[in-house]
């Protein structure tokens, strides 16, 4: 592509593509230099040019600027590079029906639900936590939200293999770092608000603020803004949402209401009453919270344009979402759930969750927090789970350079009364999980869901993953008076 169209009065120069990282550039490429949390991309123009950087967009004045390149000076260099993704891979959000979902929680689980229903009437992509996903694509993500490049290039990959439609998980990483800020969003998605990433947002404040900016940023003429009205949140953002707004919930009068719900461990019923009409919902997904994301569901793609009794057939055999909520059933006599619950809300929702299939018999929990990030919800965590649970089995999440022992400890520190024991090996915390299951017990396995690494000193090492090792014990270490 002509540099030229990319900014006005640059020379017509070609080149071959975008880089924000000088140790990536490649011949003929831009390089972008962003200001970040760690480094300034101001200080690796040299390394950018050494690798063929044919154009250099900065916004600090430079001492030196060497011949052979085109330097272009903006006030920002993020919103050149987002405007320039956009045009270089020619405009691919504009091509899609684009859904953003933000929130503490349930971002994947609705992301995934809306790319199943959408997907049996046109061609949807998912891009988030657990994959990138589209027609016969499946890549493993770096970040939930990826940054500008990688992700309009990922669009453009998606709009020519046929995609009509994405959801797209928006993190608040990804609203404060401007990540979708050339993405104009069909529908905004809010899931709930509840602590979590004070590490990286300083403030409950700044994390909200960061979550609100899809609201804002909602301009498009028939864009909507889907609201959890019984979330604390719902009047500050819709009194901010600039695009209509439509509510969901349970508790309260609103656009898409659940009434009667019925929860068992296997399926949820409820009347969903929307327009002055009520309609039977059944659906295989179990637990009240996922009763708010198949709302919130239901409500975008309803919005879209999907008729509602067809959404609502699609309800009562949606796929599984890996390691959200997920029941291992290999036919042993005691529960097993494999989730991701990685904040206190979803910790709490979970457990209740895990109470209420048990009933009054044992509650085990095997978890762990990871390190390096908000260490203050550890001894919280302790404090649920000690709320609810009979047996905690503490054991590494993603210590990263932590000692798992140390961050156990800080769990403990919430733990008053339940009987509890740290097993640094998260294969052996969940053997012995199995070990202790007796019939009509519930297992949980929290904080991995579907992940197969654990982070550990030197970055990603392989895991198993949850779900398998906890099969491979269940078949091998059941208590055979169980
Ligand atoms: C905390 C955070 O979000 N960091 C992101 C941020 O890194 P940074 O600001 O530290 O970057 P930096 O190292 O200071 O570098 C600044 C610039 O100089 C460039 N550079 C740097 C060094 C060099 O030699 N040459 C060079 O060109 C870098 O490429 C960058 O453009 O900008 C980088 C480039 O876009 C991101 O890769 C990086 O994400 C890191 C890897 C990360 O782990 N982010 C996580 C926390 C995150 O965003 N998570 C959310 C989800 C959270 C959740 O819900 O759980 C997500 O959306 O994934
Ligand atoms: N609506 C909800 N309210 C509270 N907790 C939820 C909700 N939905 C999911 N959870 C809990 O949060 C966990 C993560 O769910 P999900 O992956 O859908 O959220 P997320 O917002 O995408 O999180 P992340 O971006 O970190 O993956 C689930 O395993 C479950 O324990």
């Amino acid at each position: 592509m002509r540099l030229s169209k990319l900014f006005k009065n640059a020379p017509t120069v070609n080149i071959t593509g975008l880089c924000s990282d000088s140790r990536k550039v490649k011949p003929g490429n831009i390089y972008f230099c962003l200001p970040g949390i760690t480094h300034d991309g101001h200080d690796f123009i040299n390394q950018a040019l050494e690798n063929g950087a044919k154009c250099i967009v900065h916004s600090k004045k430079l001492e030196e600027m060497k011949s052979g390149a085109v330097y272009i000076r903006v006030d920002d260099v993020i919103d050149a590079m987002n405007q320039c993704a956009r045009l270089f891979y020619s405009k691919p959000a504009d091509k899609m029906l684009m859904y953003g979902v933000t929130g503490t929680n349930g971002k994947s689980t609705i992301s995934n639900i809306i790319r199943n229903i959408r997907n049996t009437i046109e061609p949807c992509g998912y891009i988030g936590t657990i994959s990138i996903e589209y027609g016969n694509v499946k890549l493993a993500p770096d970040l939930t939200t990826p940054d500008p490049l990688v992700l309009h290039k990922t669009m453009s990959d998606m709009v020519q293999k046929g995609m009509k439609a994405c959801a797209l998980e928006v993190s608040s990483h990804g609203l404060a770092q401007h990540r979708v800020d050339a993405i104009k969003f069909d529908v905004a998605i809010f899931t709930n608000f509840t602590y979590d990433h004070l590490d990286f947002h300083g403030t409950l404040d700044n994390y909200f603020e960061a979550k609100s900016l899809l609201f804002k940023n909602l301009v498009k003429q028939d864009g909507v803004s889907i609201l959890n009205i019984d979330d604390e949140k719902y009047e500050d953002l819709r009194s901010i949402s600039k695009a209509k707004v439509i509510s969901y919930g349970i508790d309260r009068e609103c656009d898409y209401r659940a009434i009667n719900v019925v929860l068992d461990s296997h399926y949820s019923r409820f009347d969903l009453v929307y327009g002055g009409k009520t309609y039977k919902v059944k659906t295989n997904l179990v637990a009240t919270y996922n009763i708010y994301n198949l709302l919130a569901s239901i409500a975008a793609l309803h919005e879209t344009g999907m008729d509602l009794q067809e959404i609502i057939d699609q309800c009562e055999h949606l796929p599984q979402i890996d390691g959200r909520l997920e029941q291992i059933d290999l036919g042993q006599p005691y529960h097993v759930v494999v989730d991701f619950a990685h904040t206190p809300d979803g910790m709490e929702k979970i457990m209740q969750f895990g109470r209420q299939i048990c009933k009054d018999k044992k509650l085990i929990a095997v978890f762990g927090s990871a390190g390096k990030r908000d260490i203050a919800k550890r001894k919280v965590f302790g404090e649920i789970a000690d709320q609810y649970c009979d047996l905690i089995i503490l054991t590494e999440d993603d210590p990263r350079d932590e000692d798992p022992k140390e961050i156990a400890d800080q769990i403990k520190e919430g733990i008053k009364s339940t009987q509890n024991i740290f097993i640094e090996d998260r294969y052996e915390a969940i053997r012995q999980a199995v070990e202790n299951a007796n019939e009509g017990d519930a297992i949980l396995l929290l904080g991995k869901g579907d992940e197969s690494f654990i982070y550990r000193e030197n970055g990603r090492a392989p895991w198993i993953g949850d779900n398998v090792a906890v099969k491979e014990c269940i078949e091998k270490y059941t208590n055979q008076a169980a």
